[in-house]
């Protein structure tokens, strides 16, 4: 079974993990079964669910790290669940530094026992929202990238994401197939918030129907010192 995840992921990507990654993999989907039955966490609850929808769906976006040259130092992700995309990329870049952030208790907690089960260092879980973290000087413009799968429209998710990423750095959006469409309607938001789209890059995962997409900003000038506004406002009112 595993050996198939192995070859989807060198198909997908051209990388071949290590015995220590793939056990990694094998254990957090133990975890995730085992919580899922009590804590509700995700909707996808078998084994095949996990490894294509949730593990090699967060590891596409490695067709965007991958743009950049090097590899990626600090790297944020907003509203991530039991832990996707951000830490099966943490799997796969081990020195990288790695924040989580999910506003719903039972959530960041069960990413802070996966952290300490996979043994992996440089990872800060924290449980809060993307407006509050955005305007704290210790996150705003800190990061190199901030991912996010699921959470909210894109020009909402770019007011999330690109007050948190330096100039110079990027953001991912892994979206479905409205992603051609709703990049369309972010682009006024992309530019007020200092971001220029790069690219949306298609993904095709073997075995998976649904076209998926990462839309990739770089932010290429400071966001204004007023956004993100309050917590609930981006989604109220959209840029
Ligand atoms: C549909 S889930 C997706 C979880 C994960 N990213 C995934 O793809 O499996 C969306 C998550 O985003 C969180 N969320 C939504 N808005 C947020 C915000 N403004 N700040 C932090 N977390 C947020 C929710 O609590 C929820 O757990």
């Amino acid at each position: 079974m595993m050996e198939n995840f192995r070859k989807n992921i060198k198909d997908l990507l051209g990388v071949q993990l290590s015995d220590s990654q793939v056990q990694a993999f094998i254990t957090y989907e133990e975890q995730l079964l085992e919580y899922n039955a009590q804590f509700n966490l995700t909707a996808i609850r078998d084994s095949e669910g996990i490894r294509l929808k949730h593990f090699i769906d967060s590891l596409s976006c490695l067709l965007a790290l991958r743009e950049k040259p090097v590899p990626p130092s600090r790297l944020v992700d907003i509203g991530t669940g039991a832990g996707f995309p951000g830490i099966p990329l943490k799997i796969l870049f081990p020195a990288m530094q790695l924040t989580l952030v999910e506003s719903v208790g039972k959530k960041a907690r069960f990413c802070e026992h996966m952290a300490r089960a996979l043994k992996l260092e440089n990872v800060l879980v924290l449980q809060s929202r993307a407006e509050e973290l955005g305007q704290d000087p210790a996150h705003r413009e800190k990061y190199d990238w901030a991912v996010a799968r699921a959470v909210a429209q894109l020009p909402i998710l770019a007011e999330y994401l690109l007050p948190l990423v330096r100039v110079g750095g990027g953001m991912i959006a892994q979206k479905g197939e409205s992603g051609p469409a709703e990049t369309q309607s972010a682009q006024n938001a992309i530019h007020i918030l200092g971001g220029r789209l790069h690219k949306l890059i298609p993904v095709q995962i073997s075995g998976v129907a649904e076209d998926r997409y990462l839309v990739v900003v770089d932010k290429v000038a400071a966001t204004p010192k007023h956004l993100p506004r309050r917590v609930g406002i981006p989604s109220k009112s959209p840029l």
